[in-house]
Parts: C-alpha cells; structure tokens; sequence
C-alpha cells in the first residue's frame, strides 16, 4: 500500500510547548484515514503542522515522497492539499458563491470556474445551490460545513485534510455530512480526517490512527477498531465511547 502522505518522527513546539513528540502517520492514496485520540491529544497540532502552519522542529513530512516540512504553507497548499480547519474558515459577509469564487485560486470570474465540478458540488451539497446568493454567514453550522468543504473542493485536490467537521452539529445533519463524505470518498480522493465522533468515524474511515500525548499510538484498519470494544475502552476512553 502505497502512502500519499507520511510522517517520520515529527516534532513540534509551539512555543515553549513542546505538542509533538514524533508522530508517525501514514496516509494511503485514495483512501480515507481517520485521525482520532482524547482531546489535546495532537490532532490539531499533526494537521497544522502539514500544512506548515506550525514548523516541525524535527522529523519529516513526504507527500508523494517529496519532503514538505521545510516549504511555507503557500507552497505547500500549491501541491494540491486542502485544509479546512475546524472554525472553517468561511466569509461570513460573503455569499456562498463569492466564498467558492475566492477558494478558486486559478479562476478568476465565475465563467473561469469549471462548471462540471460545481454541479458535482451541488450534487454533493444541495444547500450550496439553494443558498447560492446567500451570506455564508448566515447559513446553518451544517450547511456552513458543507461549504467549507466544497471550498477545499473547488479546484481537483490530491490531498483534503478536514478538523472535526462533525462538531457542534445535530445527529441528523451528521448524517447528511456522512452521506456527503462518503459520495466523496467513492471519487478516491486521499483524504485525513480528524474526528471525536466515533460513529462517523466507523461510517467513514477506510484507515484510523489514534494519538495520544502527542505521538500516535495505535494504526491499523478502522474495521478492526470498530469491531474490538477492549481496544476502543483503551485508546480512546469515555470520551469518545460516549458518542457511540
Ligand atoms: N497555540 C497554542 N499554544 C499553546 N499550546 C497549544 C496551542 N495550540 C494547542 N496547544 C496545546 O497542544 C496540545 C494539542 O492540541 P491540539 O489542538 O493539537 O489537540 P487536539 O487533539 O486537536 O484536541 P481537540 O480535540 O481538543 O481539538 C494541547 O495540550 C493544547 O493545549
């Protein structure tokens, strides 16, 4: 199985805070990669510091086998990985349409934008259409999610990596993200997916690693996790049995 992304012993201090103590993750192609543990656990952190939004202080990060860790976070952001942070980073003032426009980094007017990934888009995310003219702003926390996908979506991605989209949302509109992600994943698109929520994360997760204290601890297949009660208790705990 060949790794899209992978992490080599990564470091990284934010501050005097020394958050990761060598975290090493493997993300396969075209599958989807779970990214659990506690909270504080690291995730976060793991992800920023891909992106380079946080510099590693040691170890490596390949993507495609290129070293990544020492580019700024433009650069790395040209090699075709998205990242939709966990306060989404959407325009609220802006409509739904100027938000997609403005993640669009090759097309400049809406003419520019291809129109066959856009309807691909609102077949994945109706409210995108219906909300076209919209504020995002004032959008639901569900549709406001979706948006802040379809942003990262906007252009062809080899790389999406995603924090917690599940948060703060109602189980019905989990479900509604769930089909969305899973209508995404059939496109095998490489994706790393942080989350606290332990039944999307058995809906989604092709792979999962869990950390803990700032390295990860455990790696496998997310069938395997799901189906072994004892091993969940223990990587995982209450927190996350709790949303089961
Ligand atoms: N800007 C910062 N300054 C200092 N410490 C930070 C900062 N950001 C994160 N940390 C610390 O780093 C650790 C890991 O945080 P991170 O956000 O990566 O965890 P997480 O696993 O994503 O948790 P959560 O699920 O709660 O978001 C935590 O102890 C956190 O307090």
């Amino acid at each position: 199985m060949s790794s899209l992304l992978s992490l080599q012993g990564v470091h990284t201090h934010i501050g005097a805070y020394h958050i990761l103590h060598g975290v090493d993750l493997e993300v396969p192609a075209g599958q989807l990669t779970m990214l659990l543990g506690r909270n504080g656990a690291g995730k976060t952190t793991t992800l920023r510091s891909i992106m380079g939004l946080w510099q590693a202080s040691q170890g490596q990060v390949l993507f495609d086998g290129q070293p990544i860790q020492a580019l700024a976070t433009p650069e790395i952001a040209q090699r075709d990985i998205a990242y939709v942070p966990e306060n989404m980073g959407i325009f609220g003032d802006l409509t739904v349409r100027e938000n997609l426009l403005l993640a669009a980094r090759r097309a400049r007017s809406l003419k520019e934008l291809d129109t066959t990934r856009l309807d691909w888009l609102f077949s994945l995310f109706p409210a995108l259409k219906k909300f076209w003219l919209y504020p995002a702003g004032k959008l639901s926390g569900g549709q406001k999610q979706m948006l802040a996908i379809a942003r990262a979506l906007i252009e062809p991605r080899r790389l999406l990596l995603i924090d917690e989209p599940s948060k703060g949302l109602a189980p019905a509109i989990i479900l509604n993200l769930i089909a969305a992600l899973k209508e995404l994943k059939a496109t095998d698109t490489t994706v790393l997916l942080v989350e606290q929520n332990f039944m999307v994360a058995k809906a989604l997760g092709d792979r999962v690693a869990v950390m803990d204290n700032g390295r990860v601890v455990h790696a496998g297949a997310m069938a395997e996790l799901a189906a072994d009660e004892a091993l969940q208790q223990r990587l995982l705990g209450l927190s996350l049995a709790a949303h089961q």
